[in-house]
C-alpha cells in the first residue's frame, strides 16, 4: 500500500480491472462502500448533505447517498447539472437512487452537519470558479465536517496544487492507492486525515503498471541497511569526512554527531587549524584533520563519504573544494553552502557529478540551483535528479527525494517542529553516515528522511536540532528488531 498512483495509472489501474471482469458500477459500489463505511466509523448519524459534481466522482456520491439512507440516515443529494446528463457507472448509480436529486447550491451546506464532497475528483480539468467556488467557500466556513471522496475537489491529485479553490476536508477517502496530492502541500493540507481503501483492484495490478513513486516508508529501504555483523570491525562501517566552517562550527559538530549516531564506524572533522580545538572538543568519538592534509586524506580510499556545504561558507574555495570531492566519485552529501556556491554555474556542480552523490536542498537552495525548473516539488525533484544524475532530495514539511531514474518518495510524518536551525545538519548528517556504511544514495537520503522524521515525531514540540541524534538509537533499535522478526 505504499506505492502512490498518478491519476493516469489510477484510471488505467481501473481500466485494467474492468477488464479483468470486475464491471466499472461494482467499482463504484466498492468505492461508494468504502466511504460509506468510514463515514459510519466516525460519525454518528446525523444530517447529510452529499454534494455531486458531473463526472464519476459524483458516481461515488449517489451509491454512498443511497448507502446512508438504506443505513437510516438523513440524506440530502445535491448534483452539478441535470441527471440526464450523466454517463455511464454514475448514470447507473443515479438512477438506483431513489431519494430526491436537488440542483447543488449553498443551501445544501447550510444547516447540514456533514457534506459529502463528491463534486471532482481525479478528472478536475481546470480551475474551479464561478457558482462552484462560491459553493466550496461556503462549505469552507460552514461548521459542518466535511468528508472528500477521492480528493477534495480543487486539489489536483497528481500535484496537489489548488485549481482556484479546494474544499478543505476532515477526511478524505482514496481508492486504491494514495495519490501524489494527498501528501504534496498544499494537497495535505486540504485532506485532513486521509483514509486509503481497497475497492477490489489488486496488488497485482498496481504491480503491473509500475508505480515509480512511494509513501517514504521502511518497506522501499530496509533491505538496503548494512546492519553490522559480529565478525565486522569498524572500518567496515565506513569512515566519513565531514568538511567543518572555520567559525559557523556548530552546523559540522551537528552534522557529525548525527552521522556517529547513525552508525558510522569512524568520523573527521575536516577544518582550517584554527577551529579544530572546537571539533575536537565538541566530543570525544571525533577525529580531526586540518583542511592542509586534505591531499592525504583524499589519498586514503578509506575516506569513503563526504559531507560538505552545513556553515561551511559560499564561494570559489567551497566550489573548488566540491568539484574536486565529486571527481573522486565517492559517496557525497552536498548541503546549504555547498550547493549554494554553485548558484553563478549549477552545470558546474551538474557535469561534476560521477559518483553517488546526494544534493539536500531547501526550496530557497534549490530555487538558486535551478531557476528554470518549475511546477510541483514532485515534477521538480525528479527533473533535477535527473540533470545532475545525483539523488535529490527537497527538504520541507512534503520532503520529496527522487532518483535519477525518476523513482521518488514523498515523506508523510507530520511534524511540524523539524522546522529549526540545525535540523537539516542533521538530516545530512544522517545520509552522509547512512552512504559510508555502504547505503545507496537514493535508499540512503530515504531512510535519513524516515529517521529524521521519526525521531522528530517522537521528541515533540519543543525540539531542538541536537536532539534528533540523541534519539536515533531507539529508532534505530526499533528497526534493527523488526528487520530480526522479518529474518
Ligand atoms: N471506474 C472508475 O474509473 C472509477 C472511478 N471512481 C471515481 O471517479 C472519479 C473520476 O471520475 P471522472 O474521470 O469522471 O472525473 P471527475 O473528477 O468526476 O470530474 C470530471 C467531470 O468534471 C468536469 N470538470 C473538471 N474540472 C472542472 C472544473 N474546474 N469546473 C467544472 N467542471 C469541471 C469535467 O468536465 P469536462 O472537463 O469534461 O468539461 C467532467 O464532467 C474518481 O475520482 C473516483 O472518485 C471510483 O468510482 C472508482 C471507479
Ligand atoms: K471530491
Amino acid at each position: 500500500m505504499f506505492e502512490i498512483l498518478t491519476t493516469d495509472q489510477m484510471y488505467e489501474a481501473d481500466r485494467r480491472t474492468i477488464e479483468g471482469g470486475i464491471p466499472g458500477d461494482v467499482l463504484m459500489q466498492n468505492a461508494g462502500r468504502a466511504v460509506f463505511e468510514e463515514i459510519i466509523r466516525h460519525w454518528s448519524p446525523r444530517s447529510v448533505s452529499v454534494l455531486c459534481g458531473p463526472g464519476n466522482n459524483g458516481g461515488d456520491g449517489f451509491a454512498i447517498a443511497k448507502l446512508l439512507r438504506d443505513e437510516g440516515w438523513s440524506v440530502r443529494l445535491g448534483l452539478m447539472g441535470d441527471v440526464a446528463d450523466l454517463k455511464g457507472d454514475a448514470a447507473l448509480h443515479a438512477a438506483r437512487w431513489e431519494g430526491a436529486t436537488e440542483l447543488l447550491s449553498p443551501a445544501l451546506v447550510v444547516g447540514a452537519d456533514l457534506v459529502v464532497d463528491c463534486i471532482f475528483g481525479a478528472g478536475l480539468a481546470r480551475d474551479i470558479t464561478g457558482d462552484i467556488a462560491e459553493l466550496v467557500t461556503t462549505i469552507n466556513s460552514s461548521p459542518c465536517s466535511v468528508v472528500a471522496v477521492d480528493v477534495p475537489s480543487g486539489v489536483d491529485g497528481n500535484t496537489g496544487m489548488v485549481l482556484g479553490v479546494a474544499v478543505k476536508a476532515d477526511l478524505t477517502v482514496t481508492f486504491c492507492r494514495a495519490k501524489p496530492g494527498h501528501y504534496l502541500l498544499p494537497g495535505r493540507l486540504m485532506c485532513g486525515e486521509l483514509a486509503v481503501r481497497d475497492i477490489g483492484i489488486t496488488d497485482q495490478t498496481v504491480l503491473d503498471i509500475a508505480p515509480a513513486c512511494w509513501r517514504n516508508d521502511p518497506v522501499l529501504w530496509r533491505a538496503g541497511i548494512h546492519w553490522p555483523g559480529l565478525e565486522g570491525h569498524k572500518y567496515h562501517r565506513g569512515h566519513l569526512l565531514a568538511f567543518g566552517g572555520a567559525t559557523m562550527t556548530g552546523a559540522t559538530r551537528l552534522v557529525a554527531r548525527a552521522a556517529r549516531r547513525s552508525g558510522v564506524g569512524l568520523l573527521t572533522i575536516v577544518a582550517d587549524a584554527q577551529a579544530l580545538p572546537i571539533y575536537a572538543s565538541d566530543a570525544p568519538g571525533n577525529m580531526t584533520a586540518p583542511m592542509s592534509a586534505f591531499d592525504a586524506l583524499v589519498n586514503d580510499c578509506r575516506h569513503n563519504a563526504f559531507v560538505i556545504g552545513p556553515g561551511f561558507g559560499v564561494g570559489d574555495d567551497t566550489l573548488a573544494l566540491v568539484l574536486k570531492l565529486l571527481h573522486l566519485c565517492r559517496a557525497t552529501v552536498l548541503d546549504a553552502d555547498a550547493l549554494t556556491s554553485f548558484a553563478e554555474d549549477p552545470s558546474t556542480l551538474c557535469f561534476a557529478v560521477q559518483g553517488p552523490t546526494v544534493l539536500t536542498p531547501h526550496e530557497g537552495e534549490f530555487a538558486r540551483l535551478f531557476p528554470d525548473i518549475n511546477g510541483d516539488k514532485l515534477c521538480r525533484a525528479r527533473a533535477a535528479a535527473k540533470r545532475c544524475s545525483a539523488t535529490v532530495l527537497i527538504k520541507g514539511a512534503d520532503t520529496v527525494i527522487a532518483a535519477p531514474d525518476g523513482r521518488a518518495a514523498i515523506s508523510a510524518v507530520d511534524v511540524p517542529w523539524l522546522a529549526t536551525a540545525g535540523s537539516g545538519d542533521v538530516l545530512a548528517g544522517i545520509i552522509g553516515g547512512l552512504m559510508a556504511q555502504g547505503m545507496d544514495s537514493f535508499d540512503a537520503a530515504c531512510m535519513g528522511v524516515w529517521l529524521h522524521a521519526r525521531s522528530g515525531a517522537d521528541i515533540g514540540p519543543g525540539l531542538i536540532a541536537e536532539d534528533i541524534p540523541e534519539h536515533l538509537p531507539a529508532v534505530l533499535r526499533e528497526l534493527w528488531l523488526a528487520s530480526r522478526k522479518k529474518a
